[in-house]
């Protein structure tokens, strides 16, 4: 029997992007059902009784959430290109930075955005940008020479916090500070499957006027 793969998610959260660029690398077929956040369904209720949040992957009847988490099943779930590393230590590595991504980089970045890039919170992105910098030494991707768990995860930071910096006019990611992170942003957003996993400029750009913009 064939597989029946459903996404639950909204087009302009970076989370779910996460998982639909995971199933466009496996190049796994799947229905997306648009949430309303605002009146969410029972489905959603359902399935992700905890946090009530998108994205959420329903597999044969079998809902998995936190986008992190489902890239790691679609990993193990599905043969094809291999997402996490396969040595334990690199593979440890990967969940190291996919964490401190949503740990420590969103956050300090979402409160740089949101200060209208005050320059505390800026340089408090900036110390952990850098380590992400670093990271990149000598590679094209936090994968090497392919995308793995860890770019999926810094979508955010590639498409993003672009959107943001356009929006509200504002600079944080400097090009003479962050030269790699740059050029990655560049690489990555141009890869095919992570196009077609990504919303159209204006969605996030209107997003951050509306939150964020001055009336
Ligand atoms: N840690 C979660 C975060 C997911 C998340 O924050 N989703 C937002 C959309 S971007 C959401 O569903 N918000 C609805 C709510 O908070 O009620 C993940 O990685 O999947």
């Amino acid at each position: 029997m064939a597989d029946v793969v459903k996404l639950y998610g909204v087009a302009g959260s970076p989370f779910v992007c996460r998982v639909k660029i995971a199933l466009n690398l496996k190049e796994i077929k799947h229905e997306f059902v648009v949430e309303d956040l605002s009146n969410k369904s029972a489905d959603l209720i359902k399935y992700n009784p905890v946090h009530k949040k998108v994205p959420v992957l329903v597999h044969n009847g079998n809902p998995i959430s936190e986008s992190l988490v489902i890239i790691e099943y679609i990993d193990e779930a599905w043969k094809g290109v291999s997402i996490l590393p396969q040595n334990a230590y690199e593979k440890a590595k990967a969940r190291f930075w996919a964490k401190f991504i949503d740990d420590k980089c969103q956050p300090a970045l979402f409160k740089a955005i949101a200060s209208h890039g005050q320059e505390e919170a800026v340089a408090e992105v900036h110390e952990q940008l850098q380590f992400l910098e670093n990271e990149l030494e000598g590679k094209k991707f936090f994968g090497g020479d392919n995308i793995n768990l860890v770019d999926i995860s810094a979508t955010f930071i590639a498409y993003w916090v672009g959107a943001a910096e356009e929006a509200l006019g504002i600079k944080i990611l400097i090009k003479d500070k962050f030269p790699k992170l740059i050029e990655w942003s560049d690489n990555y957003v141009n890869c095919q499957v992570v196009k077609d996993g990504l919303p159209p400029r204006e969605t996030p750009v209107a997003f951050f006027k509306k939150r964020f913009g001055k009336a």
